[in-house]
């Protein structure tokens, strides 16, 4: 069986307050960009290993043990006892990007096990499972347009749509630490929620909805935020980083034309539609 789990980027992200367990309460809106691993398991014959990992495509770093597809079988494991697996991942989404890659392959391959061997998981059950191995994976399982609070772990579902819009996504050759970018976060409640502002239409986002890492990250990597300036001069209606970096993503009117622009050789570069 094979799957292709997709990106997300974050719509708008607000980092409201530090709470006292060290973690950040945020606002944000996922929303799934057609940007996609392959994931495929089959019931492994020989052998006497529970999984067997063959990756391909862009390198990660880390042993196996660690990819979250294995996690994810870990986890369905200890419960229904699974028959041992062949598991080929094609790596196509970049990692550390703030595209959420790993989460959508941890959450995929729930889903997979799901359909496979019958386990009969309730998308409640699912997103439960997902939530273990990280705070956004869980996003993935129904991986609709979703409004997300808490650590970025309460979701609620919204209504709207860019199906028809081109999206641009750049992710330089650039390491963000997740960490380092929240440490050096002031946060601050917004005048306005996202969940407002989203309702506006595309052209109306441009300086009402604001990813917070942008201030902290933007003066430490002046290349990324010189990729968003790109974007508009290349006729963007809305331009942002996703997440904590380092990928840039711009929304262009359906009928734009987009150029092809040297953002470095070892630049990730993917020009498409929204489903
Ligand atoms: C910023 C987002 O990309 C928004 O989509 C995600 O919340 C980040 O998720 P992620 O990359 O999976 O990050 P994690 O591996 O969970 O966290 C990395 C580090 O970021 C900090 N962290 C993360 C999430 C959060 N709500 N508050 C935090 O302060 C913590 O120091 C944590 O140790
Ligand atoms: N299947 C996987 N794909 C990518 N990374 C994985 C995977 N399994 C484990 N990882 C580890 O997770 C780390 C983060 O990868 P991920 O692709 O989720 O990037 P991210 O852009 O940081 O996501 P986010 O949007 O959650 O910040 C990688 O550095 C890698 O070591």
């Amino acid at each position: 069986m094979l799957v292709f789990p997709n990106a997300k980027i974050n719509l708008g992200l607000n980092i409201t307050e530090k709470r006292p367990d060290g973690y950040h309460n945020l606002e944000t809106i996922f929303y799934p960009v057609p940007v996609e691993d392959a994931l495929e398991i089959n019931i492994l014959n020989e052998g006497n290993e529970k999984f067997r990992l063959h990756q391909a495509g862009m390198e990660i770093a880390g042993e196996a043990e660690n990819n979250l597809v294995v996690k994810a079988y870990k986890l369905l494991d200890a419960r229904f006892n699974l028959p041992p697996i062949d598991i080929h991942l094609f790596k196509h989404i970049p990692s550390g990007a703030g595209l959420g890659g790993g989460s959508a392959d941890a959450a995929f391959m729930l889903k997979l096990l799901n359909e496979k061997f019958n386990l009969g998981l309730a998308t409640e059950e699912l997103e439960d499972y997902a939530a273990r191995l990280g705070a956004d994976c869980a996003f993935f399982v129904r991986n609709q347009p979703t409004y997300a609070e808490g650590i970025g772990n309460i979701f609620s579902p919204i209504t709207f749509s860019l199906k028809g819009y081109q999206i641009w996504l750049v992710k330089p050759d650039i390491f963000v630490s997740t960490k380092d970018a929240f440490a050096r976060i002031r946060p601050h409640r917004p005048d306005r929620s996202l969940k407002d502002i989203v309702q506006l239409p595309v052209e109306e986002w441009k300086g009402i909805m604001v990813n917070d890492f942008e201030e902290s990250v933007f003066p430490q990597f002046p290349a990324i935020g010189e990729i968003k300036e790109e974007m508009y001069r290349q006729g963007a209606i809305y331009a942002s980083m996703s997440g904590s970096g380092s990928s840039v993503y711009g929304i262009f009117k359906e009928d734009a034309s987009l150029p092809e622009v040297n953002f470095g050789e070892k630049a990730f570069v993917y020009q498409g539609k929204f489903e």
